[in-house]
């Protein structure tokens, strides 16, 4: 009997009774040789929605079992051929999962034991009386069997979840661990670029900090976070203030800070920052040009702040200010300038012209060639200085203007333009004719002064005089030469010379016959002022400057002022005075006494001196400075003894002078001749007293007589003074007693100049006064 398709099953029901929760049909195999049963329960469970496989033999039933796969087996113990235990034995190893259910009808009960043992699920006996019973059996099998199933699916599932889910954490420990190790290394890397990165910070800083310009950082937020110390002096901040709070510190001023903030941000986007200019802001509010650089900081290759340098532009403003300013100042020039400016290139084309030469032109003649619209040639100028301005020269000089015949004087100049070097020529041209015109007139006047000159020194050969100065011997010719230039410089002047020389009469020649003429000349004899009263001299004084001072006085050199100032006896100044004195001379003024204002006269300086100045400034007496300063024009007059020949006209000129509107004297034969044999320590002052003697009294014995030997230089021991003649010396019937006491005083004074060779300190010595007051009288008394 093969398998038969079974009656249709409820699933309805299958699903009551909680058989089989998935789709499908169930399928029950019926083994018994008792065809009735099997048949009465393949209907039944037919009926159930089962399909039912009906086998009548225990090894038909294996067969069915093994090709159609049940879901549950019903099979009887009693049957010919394969009994039911058999099959079950059998069944067990083909299908151990498929639940076996005895239907029998023995009921002995070691049969039920051994179906049990051989897997039978159940035990049901025969007859069957309710098949209910049956379908029961087979249910609760088929459900037991799902059960199993189910928790045999459910274990296998189980053990591969655990696996799976075993592996799964062992491979995210691992990668755990490989992670965790990762991260170890990465910590160690990060904290030693950290280490890295504060030393080459720290290193940064103090190179910033030995940096001449302002160098500082700032934060991605734009927060000022460095500054080194150049750029805390520059914004006036101490040190302090960075300690107390950097972030105060503010760089810029207030509307360029928005600015900043605008460009950090492109600088934090990476983007590359042109230089920009600010107005830079110090602590104490004032503000001044700047240049800023600033380059992003980089951390980890992302961009963290930015670092950059300040500039102070306040010195290169000012250049260019200044530049400016002269640009302009040059443009003002070159617009006002009268003479001409052109420049042209090096195949003689013009590029620029000034106003004054394109009125002059009447156009501007750019592009035109320089030597045909300038000077109508047509080819270059023979003087043409394009070859040495291309070699970077400067070429002055004058021609004659082959157009106007007008004088020019020209300065050529090489022209550098930016990279090309010497590409072209600048000329200045001046119109000179005036100044050659006045050349050729001073030429003319000079020949004319030459002839002059020498009419002057053949009128001096004649006249035996120059000026007030009388003497035509060849040393007094030198004298006046150097006179003469004395009078047309206004160098300072010195006069050597003994006394009574004619020192005074010299600085008074050089006065009249300078430009200074008009201004006054104010002699000084400085060793005859005290030494406290020197300054007061000198300087004047203002009222109330010193008890005594009711009222203002002007200096000598306020006396002097646009005149001469004669120093005579220079030597006897107080060092302490020289250098005030130098720096009037110098021309950086002097202050009254007890005045407030610097004054700065103009006068000319002239000394003089009998003494050796170089052994004063040995002697510390005269400073060096001052020295250098008075020792420009030196002028040396001889003494009378060695210019002997001047002597028969000095004492005609000085017989004549004190003859008044009398007739001169006729002259003893002998008294010129002794004259001239005299020694003359006191020089022309000494012969002028004899001379006035003579002429007063008609005393022909001149002391220097006495020494008239050749060679002799010193006076050969004292003699008692003659008795003083006063009456004839006055000239007066019925003087006063001051003016006796005057007389006697002065001719007391010449017989002890005369007598010791004009020595004034033995003199002195013997008189009983210092030289000072020796001096003053021999000026006052005109000695
Ligand atoms: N060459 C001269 N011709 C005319 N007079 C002269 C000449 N030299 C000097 N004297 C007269 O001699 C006198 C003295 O001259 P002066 O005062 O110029 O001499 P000094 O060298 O300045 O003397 P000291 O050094 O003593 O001041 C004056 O009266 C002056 O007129």
């Amino acid at each position: 009997m093969g398998p038969q398709g079974a009656s249709s099953y409820s699933l309805l029901r299958l699903q009551d009774a909680r058989m089989d929760p998935y789709s499908g049909q169930m399928s029950v195999l019926i083994i018994d040789d008792d065809e009735a049963i099997c048949k009465a329960l393949g209907n039944y469970f037919e009926d159930l929605g089962f399909i039912a496989y009906q086998a009548d033999a225990g090894l038909e039933g294996l067969d069915v079992l093994l090709e159609c796969r049940p879901d549950a087996v019903l099979v009887d113990l009693a049957m010919p051929g394969m009994g039911g235990l058999e099959f079950l034995a059998r069944a067990r190893e083909i299908a151990p999962e498929t639940p076996m259910i005895v239907v029998s009808g023995t009921g002995h009960l070691e049969d039920a034991v051994e179906a049990s043992r051989l897997g039978a699920v159940d035990y049901i006996t025969k007859p069957i009386l309710d098949m209910a019973v049956v379908e029961n059996s087979v249910k609760r099998a088929l459900e037991h069997s799902r059960l199993k199933r189910e928790n045999k699916d459910y274990s296998e599932r189980l053990e591969d979840l655990v696996l799976t889910r075993t592996e799964a954490l062992r491979q995210r420990t691992q990668a755990l661990e490989e992670a965790n190790a990762h991260l170890t290394e990465e910590m160690t890397h990060r904290k030693k670029t950290e280490e890295a990165l504060r030393a080459s910070e720290a290193r940064f800083r103090e190179l910033a900090d030995l940096l001449p310009q302002t160098v500082f950082e700032i934060d991605g937020p734009g927060k000022l976070v460095f500054i080194n110390k150049h750029g805390l002096r520059t914004l006036g901040y101490a040190q302090e203030d960075i300690e107390r709070d950097i972030q105060a510190i503010q760089m810029v001023s207030p509307e360029d800070r928005k600015r900043i903030g605008q460009i950090f941000s492109r600088l934090l986007k990476g983007e590359v920052i042109s230089p920009n200019e600010y107005t830079a802001l110090r602590k104490d509010g004032s503000q001044f040009p700047a240049m800023m650089y600033s380059s992003p900081v980089l951390h980890q290759g992302r961009i963290v702040g930015s670092r950059g340098v300040l500039f102070d532009l306040t010195d290169l403003k000012r250049t260019e200010k200044a530049l400016r300013d002269s640009q302009a100042r040059l443009s003002a020039i070159i617009e006002v300038f009268e003479g001409f400016i052109y420049t042209c290139t090096q195949d003689y084309r013009i590029t620029f012209t000034n106003k004054k030469l394109q009125q002059h032109l009447g156009k501007d003649c750019v592009g035109e060639l320089c030597y045909q619209a300038l000077y109508g040639q047509d080819s270059p100028c023979e003087r043409c200085a394009m070859d040495q301005a291309a070699n970077g020269e400067t070429v002055r000089q004058e021609f004659l203007g082959p157009l106007d015949g007008r004088w020019y004087y020209s300065v050529d100049t090489p022209v550098r333009e930016a990279g090309d070097g010497a590409s072209c020529k600048q000329s200045i041209v001046i119109d000179i004719t005036d100044r050659k015109t006045a050349e050729e007139a001073l030429r003319k006047s000079e020949a004319q002064l030459r002839e002059e000159n020498i009419r002057l020194r053949s009128s001096i050969k004649r006249s035996g005089r120059f000026g007030s100065i009388i003497g035509k011997s060849e040393a007094m010719e030198q004298v006046y030469e150097t006179i003469l230039k004395a009078a047309v410089s206004t160098a300072s002047v010195i006069i050597y010379g003994e006394s009574g020389t004619g020192k005074e009469l010299a600085a008074r020649t050089i006065h009249e016959m300078s430009q200074r003429a008009q201004g006054p000349f104010i002699p000084v004899h400085c060793g005859a002022i005290p030494p406290n009263l020197i300054e007061s001299e000198f300087f004047g004084y203002k009222k109330g400057a010193f008890t005594g001072a009711d009222q203002d006085k002007p200096g000598f050199l306020a006396s002097a002022d646009k005149g001469t100032l004669f120093l005579d006896e220079v030597g006897e100044i107080p060092p302490a005075m020289q250098v005030k004195l130098l720096r009037a001379i110098a021309g950086d003024g002097y202050t009254p006494l007890g005045g407030r204002e610097t004054l700065y006269p103009d006068i000319r300086f002239v000394a003089a001196t009998n003494r050796d100045l170089f052994d004063l400034m040995e002697q510390g007496a005269l400073r060096e400075d001052f020295f250098y300063r008075i020792h420009i024009l030196p002028i040396h007059l001889p003494p009378l003894r060695q210019r002997r020949e001047d002597i028969p006209l000095l004492v005609r000129h000085f017989m004549e002078k004190y003859a008044g509107d009398q007739p001169v004297p006729p002259m003893p034969p002998d008294f010129l001749k002794s004259l001239q044999k005299a020694y003359w320590r006191g020089n022309v002052r000494e012969l002028e007293s004899a001379v006035h003697r003579f002429t007063t009294l008609r005393e022909t014995a001149p002391q220097s007589l006495a020494d008239s030997s050749p060679g002799s230089g010193a006076p050969k021991g004292a003699r008692p003074a003659s008795p003083v003649r006063l009456p004839k010396l006055l000239g007066k019937e019925e003087p006063t007693l001051k003016e006796v006491a005057a007389a006697a005083e002065r001719e007391y004074i010449l017989q002890l100049l005369e007598r010791y060779k004009w020595n004034r300190s033995r003199a002195a010595e013997i008189l009983g006064v210092d030289r000072r007051t020796l001096f003053r009288k021999i000026k006052e008394y005109g000695l």
